[in-house]
């Protein structure tokens, strides 16, 4: 079939991956295609592309594809790298987690029909309410102040998927927990986030007729991080691709999966890959990182991969800094001497283009505190972030984004705002009501345009004038809106954001102006010129004790960090870390001393 209209941007880099038999063959692929492939390797790249070449041959409105990753932020960066091709969401273009997809394009339209136990309309829990759902269950089962192992919880409900199984009785307490939580979920009307999952693979596992409708909806299916994603998506995967006849574009490093606690599991991408119904694609040139780096990560990982950098001549910095006075004194190393250095190493380079990384939001307040002290702008990305970004949040930053002059050059595009309001909506509404609406929004979007303005006002404008009326009318909007009330709230006279202008709202999401705060979770999927990692000592990364699992995992953790830089990596550490029982000094940690002792094995050779 001829393609249809695509962008000069789409040929543009389409004609990069010509230079990559491995991308090409993955970009020609014309049936199920997994690709496996290190960090930078330009997999996501491949995706997208991929992905605008079958919206452009292959299937035509109202069918589509589906494109499901993670977390909300891989998400937003996927809706961004396809906008920059001219593609948006669209009723026929699914971008979002694995939870919204389940929510919207199975639970929504086919849980009734299904006689699912769950209660309708579908009212997703806050965070709040799950909390204290869970605690309220732990206390009344096993005494108030037991241990309150809410991690372990999640993992067991998303793991163990047949509860006759003897791996869900076997961790007797985990399993009465769950279903004693789940009843009282229920008995107030509600799911959480675990349930769309788990009842989104039950519904394609357990009843045929879903699948030609998925089918027919979308033909194709593109997985972004698959290692993350865990047992329930895996099996969704597998069921719509090899019964439903969906077509499977996915791609994924298990080295980089850093959510086993979650229940994810590297190896159900190799299963994947292994099939003999599945192309399997491995691509091996790094086109973020300079050599040094690239063979610092293998390092590492301690693991020969074979990986090598598309720019072997390009100069990089590895340093390890020990800094006295803990977090604080790394923070201030950072803030005064390698921050400075970098912005003047490189022409054109900016604040947006450097990350401190750190393991959890403790960490990231330290940082934070210091960051802010000395007068830096910075977004930071963690659970103790002003808000968190969920799609209404994301939403609303670009709204401002477009009313802050991005609407001069369609940046973002207006349609894609409009498409993602409709989208929020429970069910499908009337073309004619759709019509309204959009018009209502274009209206509303076209009088808030500012060139200089508070955040405040428009968040406040924005929510009198469409979205708590949206809000309180869906009800499996609840947890969002709460994201979006502790917006509100950061940016009140007094909160985090509340000098916060309408530019700074919109451009939090990849702002070159911004310094970048994240925990090393959260770095997934990014790069940046410069990478400043903190804490690394024994304790904290990793933790002391470890099982050898977990410590596999901190590992990958570590060369997740790593793998975000282009040109630099710092590694501060202090030989100590502060506990709930004082000061610790086990010694910087062991990843370092690996990771020097090899490479100054490698300088000698
Ligand atoms: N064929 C190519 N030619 C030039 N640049 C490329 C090519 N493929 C990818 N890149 C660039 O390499 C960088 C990494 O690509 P991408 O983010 O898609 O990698 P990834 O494999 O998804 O990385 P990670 O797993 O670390 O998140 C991006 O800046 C991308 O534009």
């Amino acid at each position: 079939m001829p393609l249809r209209s695509v962008s000069a941007a789409y040929l543009a880099q389409a004609a990069d991956l010509a230079g990559n038999p491995g991308q090409q063959a993955a970009y020609d692929s014309t049936g199920n295609c997994v690709v496996l492939a290190g960090p930078g390797s330009g997999k996501t790249k491949t995706l997208v592309l991929k992905l605008a070449r079958i919206m452009a041959e292959d299937v035509r409105a109202p069918r589509g594809a589906a494109c499901i990753t993670y977390s909300q932020e891989c998400a937003r960066e996927l809706t961004r790298r396809l906008e920059r091709l001219g593609l948006r969401e669209a009723s026929n273009l699914f971008i979002g987690t694995v939870h919204g997809f389940c929510l919207r394009h199975l639970l929504m339209p086919y849980g009734r029909l299904a006689d699912l136990p769950v209660p309708f309309p579908l009212t997703v829990a806050t965070t709040r309410q799950s909390d204290q759902a869970m605690k309220r269950v732990g206390d009344r089962l096993f005494g108030v102040g037991h241990p309150n192992k809410t991690m372990d919880l999640g993992r067991h409900r998303r793991s163990v998927l047949d509860r006759t199984s003897i791996f869900w009785t076997s961790e007797a307490e985990l399993a009465a927990w769950a279903e004693g939580y789940e009843a009282e979920l229920r008995r107030t009307g509600l799911i959480d986030f675990d349930d769309l999952v788990v009842f989104g693979q039950r519904l394609v596992s357990e009843h045929d007729w879903v699948l030609p409708l998925l089918q027919a909806k979308f033909p194709v299916l593109a997985v972004d991080e698959y290692q993350d994603l865990g047992v329930a998506l895996h099996r969704i995967v597998k069921r719509v691709a090899f019964d439903g006849g969906v077509r499977l574009f996915a791609v994924g490093d298990p080295d980089q999966s850093i959510y086993g606690f979650t229940g994810a599991d590297g190896a159900l991408l190799q299963d994947l890959a292994e099939r003999d119904d599945v192309e399997r694609v491995q691509l091996r040139l790094n086109y973020r990182s300079a050599a040094r780096i690239v063979s610092a990560s293998e390092m590492a990982l301690g693991e020969a991969r074979g990986y090598r950098s598309n720019d072997p001549d390009r100069q990089a910095v590895i340093e390890f800094t020990q800094c006295a006075d803990g977090l604080e004194g790394q923070a201030a190393h950072a803030i005064e001497e390698i921050i400075p250095a970098a912005l003047a190493g490189k022409p054109g380079r900016a604040l947006g283009d450097i990350a401190i990384l750190y393991r959890d939001y403790r960490a990231g307040d330290v940082v934070a505190e210091a960051v802010a002290a000395a007068g830096l702008d910075f977004v930071r990305v963690d659970t103790a972030a002003p808000y968190r970004k969920v799609a209404l949040t994301s939403w609303i930053e670009d709204c401002a984004a477009w009313c802050a002059g991005g609407w001069r050059e369609a940046r973002p595009q207006l349609r894609g705002l409009l498409d993602r309001w409709l989208g929020f909506h429970r069910a499908r509404i009337p073309e004619a009501e759709a019509r309204d609406e959009a018009q209502r929004l274009t209206q509303l979007l076209w009088s808030l345009r500012v060139e200089e303005g508070i955040a405040r006002d428009f968040v406040a404008a924005l929510r009198a004038g469409m979205l708590d009326a949206l809000m309180a009318g869906e009800p499996s909007l609840a947890d969002q809106g709460e994201q979006v009330n502790r917006m509100t709230a950061a940016l009140a006279v007094g909160g985090a954001l509340a000098d916060l202008d309408l530019a700074s709202l919109g451009g939090r999401d990849g702002s070159p102006l911004h310094l970048n705060l994240l925990t090393l979770h959260s770095a997934k999927g990014c790069e940046y010129d410069v990478v400043i990692m903190v804490g690394l000592d024994l304790g904290s990364l990793p933790w002391r004790n470890e099982l050898p699992a977990a410590r596999r995992e901190s590992r990958r953790l570590f060369y997740v960090g790593l793998t975000r830089a282009r040109d630099e990596i710092h590694m501060l550490y202090s030989g100590y870390v502060d506990t709930a029982r004082g000061r610790m000094r086990w010694g910087r940690s062991p990843f370092l001393d690996e990771l020097e002792a090899r490479m100054e094995e490698a300088e000698d050779e």
